[in-house]
């Protein structure tokens, strides 16, 4: 009996040692916890400082000069048929040339595709251009072939001949391809593609990755795309190649996110001026009555735009609807666009704003990326916008280009 006490005694005895122990090493590992804690607060903010002095060294540098500059212009002169730049276009290019990443952001119409086209010919290989819609890179295809510049596009539509040959040029050394168009999908979802591209960059023949709607990449965006959200590989994949991402809607926050996104962190950010001297604003004063709001839009489409186009923006299906009928009523010729119409019925508003048959599309925002009409007259907000950035976007997709 006395034998067993003892036993359980010194049982105790252990179990208090070993207790004892575990608090000390619990004492320690909060110690070393809370120092984890501050090395990764130090580590944080070194980086952060890092990005930013690299960023104020790629700001502050000069980017109009270097030594391609004679080729630079005689490419600008005799492929592009162009006397000289715009703003931040030189600028874009030669950061591009230098193997920089950046980020590109200038209003609609501003001349963003030159800043990759023309290094794309500079550049020995295949510049790779990634493009959210089918009939933007159409666009930019049939414009590329007129100026004779060897381009190509894959989209899911391309023919299994068009894939085979165009896969065959990217892997030629001696093949005459400079730029080719694919949507953000297809790098995603082909890994025969992709497999394709690295097969590119291993013959060192894969020059520059430039990504047009590049805030498609945030969702903190509009126009936020699940498939842009692939693109965050590629700099991994491709460290040596560099990447240009070109919009015309950021804001501070879109772009910090997408630089994130992207894996480009503290990387060149060139921002054009958004003043567009040649916009008249006018701001009314909104009446509170359906029938006098739609009085007031009759007399300006049939009075001081009578024979112009334009676009009248709702923040709300509903509204959008509402208004077309209203408009429909009183004699206007006038379509509807939002995300609830089927895609065959969109284009098809689409097209009779295009050749005029209608005079005004009454939309959501839904009715923006690719929209390109050179005669565009007016843009109507029958309800505010829900930030500064959609009002811009809005407007700029629709101006009329006067200065060209
Ligand atoms: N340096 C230049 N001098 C004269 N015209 C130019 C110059 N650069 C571009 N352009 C012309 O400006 C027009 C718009 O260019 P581009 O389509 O590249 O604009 P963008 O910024 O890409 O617009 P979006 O945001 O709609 O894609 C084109 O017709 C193009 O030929």
């Amino acid at each position: 009996m006395e034998k067993e006490q003892e036993s359980c005694r010194a049982a105790e005895e252990e179990l208090a040692v070993a207790e004892y122990e575990l608090s000390e090493v619990e004492a320690q590992l909060l110690h070393l916890n809370d120092r984890k804690q501050l090395l990764l607060e130090r580590i944080g903010r070194q980086k952060d400082a890092i990005l930013l002095k690299k960023n104020h060294l790629l700001t502050s540098r000069d980017w109009s000069n270097f030594p391609w500059s004679n080729k630079v212009k005689e490419v600008l002169n005799s492929v592009f048929k162009l006397n000289g730049f715009r703003p931040l276009q030189l600028e874009t290019i030669n950061a591009t040339m230098s193997n920089e990443d950046v980020i590109l952001i200038m209003p609609t119409g501003g001349g963003k595709s030159l800043c990759y086209q023309l290094p794309a010919l500079l550049k020995s290989g295949v510049t790779l251009v990634v493009s959210p819609l089918v009939s933007l890179m159409e666009d930019q295809l049939m414009a590329l072939k007129a100026l004779e510049v060897p381009a190509a596009m894959l989209s899911a539509t391309s023919t299994k001949e068009e894939v085979k040959s165009i896969q065959d040029a990217m892997l030629n050394k001696n093949g005459k391809l400079k730029l080719l168009y694919v949507t953000p999908e297809k790098l995603a979802k082909s890994k025969n593609f992709m497999t394709k591209v690295q097969k590119m960059y291993g013959l060192g023949r894969l020059s520059l990755i430039a990504i047009d709607e590049v805030h498609c990449c945030s969702q903190w965006g509009h126009d936020f795309r699940p498939d842009y959200k692939f693109l965050g590989i590629l700099k991994g994949m491709f460290p040596d190649v560099s990447i240009l991402g070109l919009t015309a809607t950021s804001t501070s926050k879109i772009t910090i996110d997408v630089q994130k996104m992207l894996c480009i962190q503290g990387c060149l950010v060139l921002k054009a001026s958004f003043n567009r001297p040649n916009l008249y604003y006018e701001v009314r004063t909104k009446s509170s009555s359906q029938e006098e709001c739609l009085q007031e839009l009759e007399e300006l489409l049939k009075t001081r735009y009578r024979g112009q186009s334009g676009i009248i923006y709702t923040t709300s299906i509903k509204d959008c609807e509402q208004l077309m009928h209203g408009l429909r009523n009183r004699k206007l010729r006038v379509g509807c666009y939002h995300a609830n119409l089927d895609a065959t019925l969109r284009s098809k508003v689409h097209t009779k704003w295009l050749s005029g048959e209608y005079q005004a599309v009454v939309a959501t925002i839904a009715f923006g990326l690719g929209i390109d009409k050179p005669d565009v007259r007016f843009v109507i907000h029958h309800s505010l916008s829900k930030s500064m950035e959609n009002f811009y976007q809005v407007i700029l997709n629709d101006e009329p280009d006067v200065h060209d």
